[in-house]
């Protein structure tokens, strides 16, 4: 080999090595590397995991805490629905049906149809808006459907009282749905079925209803019923709910219609529950779709499912249908007498009228009443027991509150039997009374003569005040009241309940009551007297008819539930008027004028004697207890004013002899007065003996008053041995007494008579009093020594005063028929009727007398023109 190619070969062995060994270093590095990026890689790797293991961590701490967060959330949000839905649908509105009952409530609810199917345990009711907000369209499945209707019109009558909701029902196919089981309340109009065909006519009419409710119940006042009922508590109007049940096509007209009251309805308690029928979705109405198990959807639910309620148990809907039916055919609850009564008691000035409530309006407006020179005067009619005293109760109590007494007096007379007006006045467990009354009488249906006196010291009260207008230059109360500020000029309302028994004898007192009353009735009213005329009688009212110039002053008419003829003739409004109500018609009954008005209780007496007693206690300090004068009670002497006033004189030449109490308003005594002169005798008249004996005594007692003592003789001769208690007690009474009988009589008769025949005057007062005159033993002389003491005894100072057991023995005692009788001056005549009297009456005719019990007709000729009536007193 060369050595070139040595060479060669050496210098290629000596590339290759230097090539090998550069290729080792490069693999050594490159190993190096690779291990480094393995352990890099590694690292990161390890970091990777760590990082995704805390993340992992944290996510899952974060997700429990939404987690957590959502559930809390969830629970407070649906018991905050499940709260808002209880009190948006309180009671009967949202009770389950196990536990339902009628719950009137005192606003419009929500009505639960089911619930809401959330994903929380809570049960949130479904809540359906209808009464006061919408209406109600029920979709779906037939059968659950109709169960959906009937729960809600269920629920929505028993959240109203009973009545104030009214069903009306359209089916013409017979389905009957929901509606078939509320039969029960059509008998009492609560449920009304319109027949096929009748469906136009239906829309028409609740569309006549929301413009009549938004032209006089809302009037511009209120937007809605809802605001009405807010505003004034009243709810003047019912809920009327239609319930459309399947009716194929709508006519154009129908459709117009429905669609007005979906839209206007509501706002006028107008509703319709429409179920088989194509409706469009509007504002205000809900539409339910009925499906079973969680597939129902009501459209204010949007998507959430709901589960819909099984319908209410029939037994549940029966029973409250009778008891809505009952208490609708009893009427309407009684309103309570607080609802008449002002805010402030005692505001108003009466110088132009009286002005007060009488109850409310059928649109909820209290119905104010006036009376004032226009309308003067009022008639009030209604059939026994259809509420005529609990009206005038409710009248008296609203004006009552107004008016101070200053403004207001109360005269009342009641002509039937009972004490209707009795608890205006202290009794015996009440002692209060009602400030403005100033007289009270009851039980006077016998004792006519009590309204005369009425009726005379009303007329001499128009006297006193026309003269005082007079003299003031003014011709009505308001300008008296005016022009005599510190004066006492309150306006009268004089209340005759039953007037027409004062009417009725065709006597006269019937003339002289409808004499007084025709000019009370054109005078009183510029003079403030104001006359209020009750009658449940149609013949009473009819006794008015005939006398048009009285009855033309009553321009204010009142007329309770049928009531006849109180108002115009052709005017029949009170025919049809529910328990409770009266028209109220202040023109004389012309039919424009009517107004009717639901009156409140005010019989109850508890609530009565609130109101009084709280008008008591604030009476004016000098304002006393009324007169009450009670037709059954026996006045008492000792209560008498005018006993009370008489007292001992030395010189009494005029003694003054008591009988009896008048029939009048001062409660005045009946009197005599023995003068010395002929004739100044007393005779009663009559069988009864214990009325004689209290008259007698009645005489005896007044006397003895005015005398002191020894300064007059009293002599009692006593022939009936029945009236000997009572004469014997009163002999023990008086001072200087002597008590003469049958056996010794003689004596005193012998004695009074010789002392009457002397020719000087006694120079005391010798009384003789004897019970049973007409029983004089000794024959012809007895009977001759009375005459003389009857004739010539009262010039001497002897008066006798007797009793006769008849007109007639009295005639005989005076010598027969035909012998004069004015030794007689005085007479009190018991159970002796008029005609037998004539012979003791100046004139030609006897007075008007029936005898009757406690009852006397007095006569004095010496001033009397005629006779009166006196109630003997109790001396006992
Ligand atoms: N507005 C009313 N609200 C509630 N109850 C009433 C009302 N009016 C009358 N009543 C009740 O009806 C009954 C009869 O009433 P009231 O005595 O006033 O009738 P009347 O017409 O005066 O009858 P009578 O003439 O027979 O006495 C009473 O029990 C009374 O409490």
């Amino acid at each position: 080999m060369s050595d070139s190619t040595a060479q060669q070969v050496m210098d290629i062995r000596a590339g290759l090595s230097h090539a090998l060994g550069a290729a080792a270093n490069a693999l050594e590095a490159a190993r190096y590397e690779y291990g480094r990026a393995v352990e890099r890689r590694r690292r990161v790797v390890e970091a990777a995991q760590a990082r995704r293991a805390k993340l992992a961590g944290a996510l899952e701490t974060r997700m429990a805490e939404i987690d957590h967060q959502h559930k809390t959330d969830l629970a407070a949000y649906a018991g905050a629905a499940a709260a808002a839905a209880d009190r948006a649908a309180p009671g009967a509105a949202g009770d389950p049906w196990d536990d339902w009952q009628a719950t009137p409530l005192d606003r419009a609810a929500e009505l639960r149809v089911g619930r809401l199917l959330l994903p929380h345990p809570e049960d949130v009711p479904a809540l359906v808006p209808l009464l006061d907000r919408g209406h109600v369209v029920v979709r779906g499945d037939r059968t659950l459907g109709d169960e959906v209707v009937a729960g809600l019109l269920l629920r929505a009558l028993g959240t109203a009282p009973p009545g104030a909701v009214q069903l009306i029902g359209y089916d013409p196919e017979h389905l009957g749905g929901g509606l078939a089981r509320f039969a029960p309340l059509a008998p009492a109009n609560v449920l009304t079925f319109v027949g096929p065909g009748g469906l136009g006519a239906l829309l028409d009419d609740l569309t006549d209803q929301v413009r009549r409710i938004n032209e006089t119940v809302l009037a511009g006042e209120y937007t809605s019923l809802r605001e009405l009922n807010a505003a004034t508590h009243r709810r003047p109007e019912p809920w009327r709910i239609a319930v459309l049940l399947g009716a194929g096509e709508l006519s154009r007209a129908e459709q117009a219609q429905l669609q007005r009251l979906l839209r206007t309805g509501a706002a006028c308690g107008v509703h319709l529950v429409i179920q088989g029928m194509p409706v469009a979705a509007t504002d205000g109405v809900e539409f339910i779709t009925a499906q079973p198990g969680d597939r129902a959807r009501m459209s204010s639910a949007g998507a959430l499912p709901v589960r819909l309620d099984p319908g209410p148990p029939q037994a549940v809907v029966a029973a409250t249908c009778r008891r809505i039916a009952e208490a609708v055919a009893a009427g309407p609850a009684p309103v309570a007498l607080d609802s008449l009564l002002p805010q402030v008691e005692w505001q108003e000035s009466a110088a132009t009228g009286l002005t007060a409530p009488l109850g409310d309006s059928p649109q909820g407006m209290p119905v104010p009443v006036t009376l004032s020179d226009y309308p003067p005067h009022a008639l009030i009619a209604g059939p026994s027991g259809t509420g005529k005293t609990n009206l005038i109760y409710a009248w008296m109590g609203a004006l009552a509150a107004r008016y101070s007494p200053a403004e207001l007096a109360f005269y009342l007379l009641d002509f039937k039997e009972g004490v209707s007006f009795a608890r205006f006045a202290p009794g015996r467990r009440d002692q209060t009374w009602l400030p403005h009354v100033r007289l009270v009488g009851v039980n006077v249906n016998t004792d006519r003569e009590f309204g005369l006196a009425l009726l005379r010291f009303l007329g001499d009260e128009l006297r006193r005040r026309a003269d005082a207008a007079k003299r003031h230059e003014v011709t009505n109360l308001a300008e008296l009241r005016a022009e005599d500020p510190q004066g006492s000029w309150p306006r009268i309302v004089a209340v005759i309940d039953e007037f027409q028994v004062l009417l009725s004898g065709r006597d006269a007192v019937e003339k002289e009551a409808v004499d007084l009353l025709e000019d009370l009735a054109r005078r009183g009213r510029s003079q403030g007297i104001h006359l209020i005329l009750a009658s449940q009688d149609v013949s009473g009212i009819e006794a008015l008819w005939g006398r048009p110039a009285l009855v033309a002053q009553f321009s204010l008419r009142i007329a309770l539930p049928r009531a006849r003829r109180v108002l115009a003739e052709q005017n029949t409004a009170a025919e049809s008027l529910p328990r409770y109500h009266a028209v109220v018609n202040a023109d004389s009954g012309a039919v424009e004028a009517n107004r009717v008005v639901r009156v409140p209780a005010a019989g109850d007496r508890e609530r009565w004697n609130a109101l009084q007693h709280r008008l008591w206690r604030r009476r004016p300090a000098d304002l006393g207890p009324p007169r009450l004068f009670d037709g059954d009670v026996v006045p008492r002497l000792a209560d008498s004013p005018d006993f009370r006033r008489l007292g001992p004189a030395e010189a009494n030449p005029a003694p003054v002899v008591l009988l009896g109490e008048t029939i009048d308003v001062e409660a005045r005594s009946a009197r005599t007065v023995l003068r010395r002169a002929p004739g100044r005798n007393l005779a009663v008249l009559g069988t009864r003996l214990e009325e004689a004996c209290a008259v007698l005594a009645t005489a005896a007692l007044s006397l003895a008053a005015q005398f002191p003592k020894e300064s007059a003789r009293f002599s009692i001769l006593c022939l009936d041995p029945d009236a000997r208690p009572a004469a014997k007690a009163l002999c023990e009474t008086l001072p200087d007494c002597g008590w003469y009988e049958q056996e010794n009589a003689d004596w005193i008769l012998e004695e009074a008579a010789a002392e009457a025949a002397a020719s000087w005057p006694a120079d005391r007062h010798h009384f003789l009093f004897i019970y049973a005159a007409d029983a004089l033993p000794g024959g012809k002389g007895a009977a001759e020594q009375l005459r003389t003491i009857l004739r010539q005894g009262p010039e001497r100072r002897i008066h006798v005063a007797g009793w006769w057991r008849g007109a007639g023995l009295l005639r005989d005692a005076l010598g027969g028929p035909g012998s004069r009788t004015d030794a007689i001056g005085a007479w009190v005549a018991l159970d002796v009727h008029g005609s037998e009297l004539a012979p003791f009456y100046p004139g030609t005719g006897a007075p008007a007398w029936y005898p009757r019990p406690w009852r006397a007709l007095h006569f004095d000729r010496s001033v009397h023109r005629g006779a009166e009536v006196i109630i003997p007193y109790g001396v006992a």
